[in-house]
């Protein structure tokens, strides 16, 4: 068997390309950015055909700069920026309009629609999701409603969708020349139109959105051999290696996290956070508004599930201080100007920019910056901003703690944020609990490539995978219980200042 399995991972900022070796140790990789489309307020698309030239690149250029060449690669797995969605034709290949984008809120009338007359609860109960703009099927359905041509196209199967992972599939097996349609639970269970038990797509989701059933990939697991072909001779690769996993990105990140039993939580601190809770073979309904989500499906076993807090903006407010405010010249910066005060000064920022997600679930709330006063400084608010994305964490926490009954005894993170260690030490300091960082910081690439190497014997069992796992740094609380009580009570008290900003009705 060959040394080394390979690993995409589609994101919302960039395409990266990553090969590892046995102990799960990274060997090479290459990223590349593309760009965010923001043609009006509250509007994020990406080009599928730029995504796809970026996968194409960051393919080819690690595997020359580690001297590899396909042969050398067991298997490739696919993790991608999930809900994004893609609606492109067949035969021509060609995207009938951009990517839109998971943080995208066009579609608020569409949820709100939906919550009004009742159809809400069946989809919370079937998919595990509250109507949210957040999510695909409303995506298409303003595809279809919106863009000429695409429902006929539709109606008569030239005209298909997919997430990001299919998009990237399609193009890697062939394209118009037999390229594979196929998603994995994991993907699927992101669209609201899938029944979480039955991991197929459901016929009244379905006719909520009005989405003709051709237009919808196969589901296959998410880490099986010959479940999604081999890739192409013509390809960036230059030759087959089988394609055996797939994964959306934060169910890869709780994979290559090792959270294989119940009670397992990581948190992944990227454009935005996600929290995801291993509930096992059971699916627990939220109370509290937390997802409820397939977290892997591994071959003919039973789908393990998981309670997910998704948080839309963490990484993306410090990139907001950097490009739209220009008060930091890079994301690393924001920690040496917070670390000039003490604490925040008074401040809270609460970056809702596209709504507030879990607990919350409110479109109708935007940003908001409160308790300045004239003595405040870019200090306090870019302070204001590594405490938002702790405290936004500490509110999925206490949700997921209310619906499972799971107290955490340390946070295990990962994802760009992580290097920020002011942050990190906030985020102990906010929860009370140890915050804990692998050695591997790329666990989301990690995660598909395990998928992808557990369906073709490179690995064998995942006990063999959680010896990979190493600590590289745990930050201990320091704040006294009255410092958090008040710190926490000043956070929920900014939130509610959010809400009914805009009309979503
Ligand atoms: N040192 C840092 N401090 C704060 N934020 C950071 C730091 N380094 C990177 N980031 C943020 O991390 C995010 C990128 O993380 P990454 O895991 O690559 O995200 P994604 O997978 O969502 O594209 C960006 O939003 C960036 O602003
Ligand atoms: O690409 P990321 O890391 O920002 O993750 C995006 C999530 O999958 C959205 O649900």
């Amino acid at each position: 068997m060959a040394d080394f399995v390979g690993a995409l991972d589609q994101g919302t900022t960039s395409s990266r390309f990553m090969i590892f070796d046995h102990g799960g140790n990274e060997i090479a990789r290459h990223q590349l950015e593309h760009e965010q489309i923001l043609p009006q307020a509250g509007w994020v698309e990406h080009n599928p055909t730029e995504i796809w030239e970026r996968t194409r690149s960051v393919i080819e250029s690690t595997l020359n700069r580690a001297n590899l060449s396909h042969g050398d690669l067991a298997a490739f797995g696919i993790t991608n920026q999930r809900e994004t969605t893609v609606v492109w034709n067949r035969r021509t290949g060609r995207p009938y309009y951009n990517a839109i984008v998971w943080q995208d809120t066009r579609t608020d009338r569409i949820a709100s629609a939906l919550e009004r007359d009742g159809r809400g609860e069946t989809i919370r109960h079937r998919a595990g999701l509250p109507p949210a703009t957040y999510f695909s099927g409303g995506k298409i359905q303003w595809i279809l409603e919106n863009v000429d041509g695409v429902r006929e196209a539709a109606e008569n199967g030239d005209a298909v969708f997919g997430n990001i992972d299919t998009w990237v599939l399609w193009n890697l097996t062939g394209g118009t020349d037999g390229g594979v349609h196929v998603t994995d639970p994991t993907n699927a269970s992101r669209t609201m139109l899938m029944d979480l038990e039955t991991l197929a797509w459901d016929d009244q989701l379905l006719s909520f959105f009005g989405i003709p059933r051709a237009m919808l990939p196969e589901i296959k697991p998410s880490s099986a051999p010959d479940a999604y072909g081999t890739t192409r001779a013509n390809g960036p690769l230059g030759g087959e290696v089988p394609l055996t996993g797939i994964l959306g990105d934060q169910q890869a990140a709780t994979v290559g996290q090792v959270c294989f039993s119940p009670g397992e939580a990581k948190n992944t601190y990227g454009t935005g956070n996600f929290l995801l809770l291993n509930t096992g073979e059971e699916l627990v309904r939220s109370k509290a508004g937390m997802l409820t989500t397939v977290c892997y499906k591994f071959g003919d076993a039973a789908p393990v599930y998981a309670l997910e807090g998704s948080i839309a903006v963490t990484g993306s407010a410090v990139q907001w201080l950097r490009d739209q405010l220009g008060i930091i010249s890079g994301a690393a910066q924001s920690e040496a100007l917070a670390r000039q005060v003490d604490d925040n000064g008074g401040v809270y920022f609460v970056p809702a920019f596209s709504g507030l997600f879990a607990p919350y679930w409110r479109s109708d709330a935007r940003g908001a910056i409160v308790g300045l006063s004239r003595f405040n400084t870019n200090a306090h608010l870019a302070r204001a901003t590594l405490e938002s994305i702790c405290y936004q964490s500490r509110d999925v926490v206490e949700a997921m703690r209310e619906d499972s009954g799971v107290s955490l005894d340390v946070l295990k993170v990962d994802g760009g944020v992580t290097a920020n260690e002011l942050c990190m030490q906030l985020q102990a300091d906010i929860l009370g609990v140890p915050v804990s960082r692998p050695v591997v910081a790329e666990t989301t690439a990690l995660g598909a490539a395990y998928a992808a190497g557990l369906a073709v014997g490179f690995w064998n069992t995942t006990d063999e995978l959680r010896q990979n796992w190493n600590e590289d740094k745990r930050w201990h609380p320091t704040w006294n219980d009255d410092q958090r009580q008040q710190g926490y009570a000043g956070w929920k008290k900014a939130v509610e200042r959010t809400y009914g900003w805009v009309e979503v009705d």
